[in-house]
């Protein structure tokens, strides 16, 4: 990763910045102009290798040491918390221990739930469900051994994380089911994501939640955050006080291209831990 240092954080130099002179140079720095407008500033973060380690097995996840206390802390202090995951809302929500007064973004925005509330799905998608749920079963059915078939309900997530040789005909089979059926995909890290054709990704869930904040902090590991890491550009470029910040969480996969894309890089959910707390006295 180009000047990226070991340790807890590094800073990569902000590229196609439409606000770069004002965009804040290190982590005191962005943490000092937030602090100004804590309460206008939304702190929005990816859940799988950004809160979480990435493990073998997609149902042993667990964020960071840290992160829940760290993210309970920060909630009151800021506008609002919120993740934006890939993951089904219920999950997010059994494993962020029930934290209060967090919203939860799930399935790129197609399921949504505001500090502990109900579960609202994007009724455009609701249709699909059957359609997910068959291409799960065949997926089961025709892939080999080693594959992964996650179902997510609106989408099915193939895995082969356990068996990297698999990667390339996973993907092949994948895209050419999402084709035949009219579904969209999504790669990930050793993963391709088919979902439903409704227009909804992390960068529109980020446009609609900042139109109204002064600031907002994006984390995020993975190719999918990239795009919400262009919705905070949009906005900062369209509004001189608006305080945007992009923080990629390092990962050997596709890191580079997030690191790229992003201010500053973390090296770890861990280090994010820790980055989170050290941030705290900032804010209140
Ligand atoms: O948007 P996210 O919260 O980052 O979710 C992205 C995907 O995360 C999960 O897969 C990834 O993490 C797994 C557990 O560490 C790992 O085994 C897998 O290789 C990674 O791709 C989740 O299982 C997927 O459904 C999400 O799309």
């Amino acid at each position: 990763m180009p000047g990226r240092r070991r340790g807890t954080l590094s800073r990569v130099p902000p590229l196609n910045l439409g606000n770069q002179p004002k965009t804040p140079l290190d982590a005191e720095q962005a943490w000092r102009a937030t602090a100004a407008r804590a309460r206008e500033t939304v702190l929005f973060f990816d859940f799988d290798g950004t809160l979480a380690p990435v493990d073998d097995d997609p149902t042993a996840v667990s964020p960071a040491p840290k992160v829940l206390a760290a993210l309970e802390a920060l909630a009151p202090v800021v506008r609002r918390v919120a993740i934006v995951s890939a993951r089904p809302v219920e999950f997010l929500r059994e494993h962020l221990g029930g934290l209060a007064g967090i919203d939860l973004y799930g399935l790129y925005g197609l399921e949504h739930s505001h500090s502990g509330g109900e579960t609202v799905t994007e009724p455009a998608a609701l249709p699909w469900v059957p359609t997910m749920s068959e291409l799960a079963e065949q997926a089961r059915a025709e892939l080999p051994a080693g594959t992964l078939v996650e179902f997510k309900r609106l989408s099915v997530a193939l895995h082969w994380r356990t068996a990297p040789r698999l990667g390339a005909q996973v993907e092949r089979w994948g895209r050419e089911q999402a084709e035949r059926l009219g579904l969209k995909c999504q790669a990930g890290r050793m993963v391709l994501e088919i979902k439903p054709p409704v227009d909804r990704d992390k960068g529109m869930v980020i446009d609609e939640v900042v139109r109204d904040a002064g600031g907002a902090w994006y984390f995020g590991d993975d190719v999918s955050d990239i795009k919400a890491f262009a919705a905070l550009r949009a906005r900062a470029a369209g509004d001189p006080r608006f305080v945007g910040v992009c923080v990629a969480v390092a990962n050997p996969e596709t890191g580079h291209e997030v690191a790229e894309a992003a201010d500053l890089t973390i090296d770890s959910p861990a280090a994010l831990g820790d980055f989170l707390t050290e941030a705290l006295p900032h804010l209140r």
